[in-house]
């Protein structure tokens, strides 16, 4: 059955996808995001297609607007490392008090189904332990945007909403290119070589979202979206793939994070999540060669040039 759904952070890097899947699937999309010269591109591309509401989701009064006859709300919104860690109040505010507020108005007007994306930061880096992390592993974030989103996932559960979390692991953007978001490359040196990884491209989380529309099984759920076992890797193998889908040569290793557990995140059982959303399309191999598309002839200019680019990009490690 068709919906009205809501999304929140429709312009970002998993929100673009999310809106294709959804108008795939016949919903009709209201998109929520800020106003920007990149968001509102994106959503010109989209013209009559979908209802654009722009605007700050900590004010309150956005949602009376948005939720107008709305089934379901899909909430991406959100800040996102390295900005939860230099800016503690707008992660407060942005994450954490939009979200209540964002609840508080769907109790009032009576909308139910919420879908709500937070992230295996939850957990915090608990690689000392055996893989693979399920979705009853125990939760001790580390990092305020951990913090930010266990606050969130507290406030639905002491709601009257049929919910659904999904935790995200690693699915940073996939082409260059300006999307509303906030990723920043740097992140990549946070990374360290023998951390276990499992990536997910953004577009599969997306599939994940647009089928939990309509999958009453995922109510009530936790459930993990990791790419599965062909997106596991080493911290090492990530970065070095990354990298060279740009025609970036391999960094050296002492130019990041050292120390294990030293990223969020581990192999992820996904068993019960890919059960109910079906989302997992994309191998880690097969990512990277869109990547390595997306960059097009520039690819062999920034292959040209690696023995100068690395310097540059090593020289913004804070792990140097
Ligand atoms: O005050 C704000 C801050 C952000 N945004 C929007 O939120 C979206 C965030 O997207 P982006 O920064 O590209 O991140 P994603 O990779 O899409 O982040 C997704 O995946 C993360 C986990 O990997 C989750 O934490 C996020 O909630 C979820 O949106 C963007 O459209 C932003 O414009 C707002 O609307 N208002």
């Amino acid at each position: 059955m068709t919906k009205r759904v809501l999304l929140t952070g429709a312009f970002g890097n998993i929100g673009t996808y999310t809106i294709d899947y959804l108008l795939e699937r016949g919903h009709e999309v209201v998109c929520v995001d800020r106003k920007l010269p990149g968001t509102e591109a994106v959503a010109r591309r989209y013209d009559q297609r979908i209802k654009a509401v722009w605007g700050d989701i900590t004010q309150p009064a956005l949602w009376e607007e948005a939720l107008v006859g709305v089934d379901v709300v899909i909430h991406l919104a959100a800040v996102i490392p390295p900005v939860t860690e230099t800016n503690h109040a707008l992660a407060n505010k942005v994450n954490v008090e939009a979200t209540k507020n964002l609840i508080a108005a769907m109790e009032k007007q009576g909308v139910k189904r919420f879908i709500f994306a937070s992230s295996v930061a939850v957990y915090g880096k608990l690689q000392d332990r055996e893989p693979p992390l399920t979705a009853d592993s125990p939760y001790r974030p580390d990092d305020h945007y951990g913090e930010t989103k266990l606050a969130c996932e507290k406030a639905i559960h002491a709601s009257s909403l049929d919910w659904s979390i999904l935790r995200i692991s690693v699915a940073p953007p996939i082409e260059i290119k300006f999307v509303g978001g906030n990723h920043d490359f740097e992140m990549i040196f946070d990374i360290a070589v023998d951390t276990r990884i499992e990536y997910v491209h953004p577009a599969d989380c997306a599939l994940a979202f647009a089928n939990a529309v309509g999958c009453d099984e995922a109510i009530g759920k936790h459930l993990l979206l990791g790419g599965g076992p062909s997106c596991q890797c080493t911290g090492k193998e990530f970065n070095d793939a990354i990298l060279g889908a740009y025609g970036i040569p391999p960094l050296p290793n002492h130019i990041f994070k050292k120390g294990t557990p030293a990223f969020y995140g581990d192999f992820l059982d996904t068993e019960e999540s890919q059960r109910l959303l079906k989302f997992q399309r994309h191998s880690l191999e097969e990512s990277l060669s869109h990547s390595r598309k997306s960059v097009g002839v520039l690819y062999y200019v920034i292959k040209l040039f690696g023995p100068l680019i690395r310097p540059i990009m090593a020289s913004r490690s804070p792990y140097r």
